[in-house]
């Protein structure tokens, strides 16, 4: 029958009126709920001047269109539509997203004091960090930030990692002792996955609480491992939803992700104890006046150990006092977050970089590079002591650069938001918006590295010749601006005595049966956490000479014999 047939026929049966009255309120609501997700629901009305990406839906926005891995898809999307810049919505946010260098140095560097805010989340801020600390990257901008980025930055300027030389040469020598032994002596190859976790870890955990791990097996260093790689989905802005479509919240249980809900309180609670007996220990060493050199001993004392020794700090005009003032959220904020922000991008760059080293390309690399060192240090010996110490070769700088640029830890850097109204470009940004930048794009811009941006090549950054002249930050891996990485030296160094001792220790090749994965993309094994980690491979490690290996660890021992477990003494 007919639609008009059988409407008339209805019409006149005289059921009209109660079936349109039956209709009514739920044609009404769904009017009320188009009008509602169309023109209030969004944070902020569409920018003039920045391009949308088209095909959003009224209640998720691009969020699903972005998919997994948003970093790959935005960056497919600034290729397809030849938009460096352009805004979408995850759910009720409006972001906007930096693909380009250009236009992330003028966003992140020109107008750093309006950028320099970052945004809170529900899961992270509401259910992960609701009892203890935020992560690095996730605090908005307030004082407990400053005090934050004042303590990491003071520890970490270039005179200041002098006084953490000891340190970078204990893990340093650890870690290439500890393959060598995996090894076998170069008869097995060997994952060096989990060496690199320690180095990072270790050196984080003396930096925050003067404590290291000796057993690579210890059941607390795995644990913290695991809460870390866990914790990192939950700042993730894609295994995320209800953190932009708050609905998500209040769905009947039966349809909610409970078990991520779960493991997001279990997480909680397990970080909140092992952060609560790393920092009992240093509360303990100080109760019988062995005070490490590290920064929760500086926050939790006023005596002349620990960080009150830090000149930095003193001529920073703020001085120990305002550091004392400090309560206990700002203590443990300050630790974890560092915990955090250092170990997992520490690893994901060595492990990147070594998988680069054992390719065929990187024989050539290794090559260069040890000719390089032994040329800027005099001898490969005297190269492993001093690179805790300077950074001689310029080729390693190069290689440590293009390693970052080529495999950023976050492909995605965590989210900021606009503290004030600025005018970006000539658009006028409203204070309050999120802004992402995309660092996988950004790191990989033609127009900035020129037409071989794709590749691996460290000479790029030693070619004085070249047309594609970078400016700073050069690449965008520990982001830039007021609101960058604290700890860009530090890590820098860590980098490079990493690789050199490395590279003037070992030939390394990689496995024939589990050799890496060298693509930009695809070396992740999970594009939908916040930092990159590199898959499993396995390479062999050849000593270059016992004699030198021998006389190098020696000297280390020797250097590092007042580093014990925790006490520097
Ligand atoms: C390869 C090593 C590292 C990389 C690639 C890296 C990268 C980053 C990035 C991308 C940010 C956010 C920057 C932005 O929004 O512009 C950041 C912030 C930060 N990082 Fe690092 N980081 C590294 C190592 C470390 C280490 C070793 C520490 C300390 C022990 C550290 C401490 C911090 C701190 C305190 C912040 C400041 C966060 C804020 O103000 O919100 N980072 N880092």
């Amino acid at each position: 029958m007919a639609a008009r047939d059988w409407l008339t026929e209805y019409q006149s049966s005289g059921y009209s009126q109660p079936l349109l009255l039956l209709l009514l309120p739920p044609s009404v609501l769904l009017c009320a709920a188009w009008l509602y997700l169309r023109y209030l629901y969004v944070d902020f009305a569409p920018l003039k001047g920045i391009p949308e990406i088209p095909g959003g839906s009224l209640l998720y926005g691009h969020l699903k269109l972005l998919g997994k891995d948003h970093a790959t898809t935005a960056q497919q999307w600034a290729e397809q539509y030849g938009w460096p810049i352009f805004q979408v919505r995850l759910g009720y946010r409006r972001v906007v997203f930096l693909n380009g260098f250009q236009v992330a140095r003028e966003w992140l560097v020109t107008h750093q004091a309006a950028t320099i805010d970052r945004p809170t989340f529900y899961t992270f801020h509401g259910v992960v960090s609701k009892t203890s600390a935020a992560t690095v990257g996730t605090n908005p901008w307030n004082e407990r930030t400053k005090k934050q980025r004042l303590v990491v930055g003071s520890l970490t300027t270039a005179p200041a990692i002098q006084r953490l030389a000891s340190m970078i040469d204990l893990e340093t020598s650890q870690m290439v002792k500890s393959i060598f032994q995996a090894s076998k002596i170069g008869s097995t190859e060997v994952m060096p996955h989990l060496s690199q976790k320690r180095l990072a870890l270790n050196i984080v955990l003396m930096f925050c609480y003067g404590r290291r791990f000796d057993d690579i097996d210890d059941p607390l260093l795995l644990g913290i491992l695991r809460d870390a790689s866990l914790i990192s989905t939950f700042r993730s802005t894609s295994g995320n939803a209800q953190d932009y479509v708050p609905y998500l919240r209040y769905l009947p249980s039966f349809l909610k992700d409970k078990k991520r809900m779960a493991m997001a309180t279990e997480v909680r609670t397990r970080r909140d104890k092992w952060l609560a007996s790393l920092l009992q220990e240093v509360e303990d060493n100080i109760a019988v006046g062995q005070a490490t050199n590290c920064v929760a001993a500086g926050l939790l004392t006023d005596t002349d150990g620990g960080i009150t020794n830090c000149k930095a700090l003193h001529v920073s005009g703020l001085g120990f006092k305002m550091l004392m003032s400090s309560n206990a959220d700002d203590v443990r904020t300050i630790l974890g977050g560092l915990m955090s922000g250092g170990f997992e991008t520490v690893f994901s760059t060595t492990i990147a970089g070594i998988a680069y080293l054992a390719s065929p390309d990187g024989q050539i690399a290794q090559q260069r590079a040890y000719d390089d060192i032994v040329q800027s240090y005099g001898s490969p010996t005297e190269a492993f002591d001093r690179a805790v110490h300077e950074e001689k070769s310029s080729y390693m700088v190069a290689f440590v650069r293009e390693t970052l640029r080529c495999y950023p830890p976050s492909h995605l850097l965590p989210p900021r938001q606009m503290f004030k109204d600025c005018d970006c470009g000539g658009v006028q940004v409203p204070k309050g918006l999120m802004v992402l930048v995309n660092c996988q794009s950004v790191n990989r811009d033609p127009a900035t590295y020129g037409p071989d941006a794709h590749l691996f090549r460290p000479e790029r950054w030693l070619d004085k010749d070249t047309p594609y002249n970078v400016p700073p930050p050069y690449e965008f891996a520990f982001g830039a601006g007021t609101r960058g990485c604290t700890a860009i030296n530090f890590s820098n160094r860590i980098l490079y005595a990493t690789f050199v001792r490395l590279i003037t220790t070992f030939r390394i090749r990689q496995s024939e049966k589990q050799p890496p994965c060298l693509h930009y993309i695809d070396y992740n094994c999970d594009t939908s956490v916040t930092v990159a980690c590199p898959k499993d491979f396995k390479a062999s490690f050849q000593l270059r000479d016992r004699k030198t290996f021998d006389a190098s660890l020696a000297r280390s021992q020797e250097k590092t014999i007042s580093v014990t477990n925790g006490i520097v003494k």
